[in-house]
């Protein structure tokens, strides 16, 4: 079976700063994958690149068979990778129906638009609860969930979560982590970004320690792995 995601070779930064320097990762051949590393060295980065937020400078994304490099960020939503990005971007003035609505709004979502619904509500018993209360009254949790909701509902092939903890108590923690792994098992594959170390080996599989904008190490599926090795990674030991 192909890779779902390769990224080769690839180069960005900002202006004249360099963030990634030739960095290659592989996704949704042997499930879910992690990526871990200190702070400021490129994960995000290379989240935005691969989903068409950042234009790369080199190097190439190959997405379901398809080149997908420099193109634009709606066309590859709409190929079916999707992106949650880190911290609270939705409109705080929209009910949840309405951030679901628009979750659904490129073409090849809108079929699937009531099944999607029902899987969220599903998947997020509390959402299904307030569905016409407005974003900016939601707590912290039930906004990552509404984040997750809309990606969910532009039908993603792969889904891609850049911390999606971040801040969050260890109850709404674990909440999450059920939800992400149903949605997971359910058959879309992951990239997770995570500082949470037990959320990300619960979650992923197959690790990618990023530093310095590189890959500098990869943990396969299968190798043997210390929650301690990863532990020295990120501490540098
Ligand atoms: N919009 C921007 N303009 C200029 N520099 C940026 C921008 N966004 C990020 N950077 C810089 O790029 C570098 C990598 O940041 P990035 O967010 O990719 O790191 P990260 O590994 O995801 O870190 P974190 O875990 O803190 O999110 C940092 O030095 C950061 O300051």
């Amino acid at each position: 079976m192909m890779n779902m995601l390769s990224v080769t070779g690839l180069t960005a930064g900002y202006g004249r700063v360099t963030v990634l320097h030739g960095i290659g990762i592989e996704a949704g051949k042997h499930g879910n994958v992690g990526l871990f590393g200190p702070n400021g060295h490129g994960k995000t980065t290379l989240l935005r690149a691969v989903s068409g937020l950042l234009k790369p400078k080199a190097g190439s994304i190959v997405f379901d068979g398809a080149d997908i490099t420099g193109e634009s960020a709606r066309s590859i939503v709409a190929r079916g990778l999707v992106h949650v990005p880190q911290g609270n971007t939705l409109f705080p003035d929209l009910t949840i129906a309405d951030c679901m609505s628009l979750g659904a709004f490129s073409p090849h979502a809108r079929p699937h638009e009531a099944a999607n619904k029902e899987r969220v509500a599903a998947l997020f018993p509390k959402l299904a609860e307030r569905w016409r209360q407005r974003v900016r009254t939601l707590s912290g949790g039930e906004r990552q969930m509404v984040s997750i909701g809309v990606a969910l509902m532009s039908h993603p092939k792969l889904l891609i979560l850049d911390e999606p903890t971040l801040g969050l108590a260890p109850k709404i923690k674990d909440e999450l982590c059920k939800a992400v792994l149903d949605i997971s098992k359910a058959g879309v594959p992951l990239i997770v970004v995570e500082q949470d170390v037990e959320f990300l080996l619960e979650l992923t599989n197959h690790l990618y320690f990023i530093n310095h904008g590189q890959v500098e190490t990869e943990i396969k599926p299968g190798d043997s792995l210390a929650h301690s090795d990863i532990m020295a990674m990120y501490f540098g030991q």
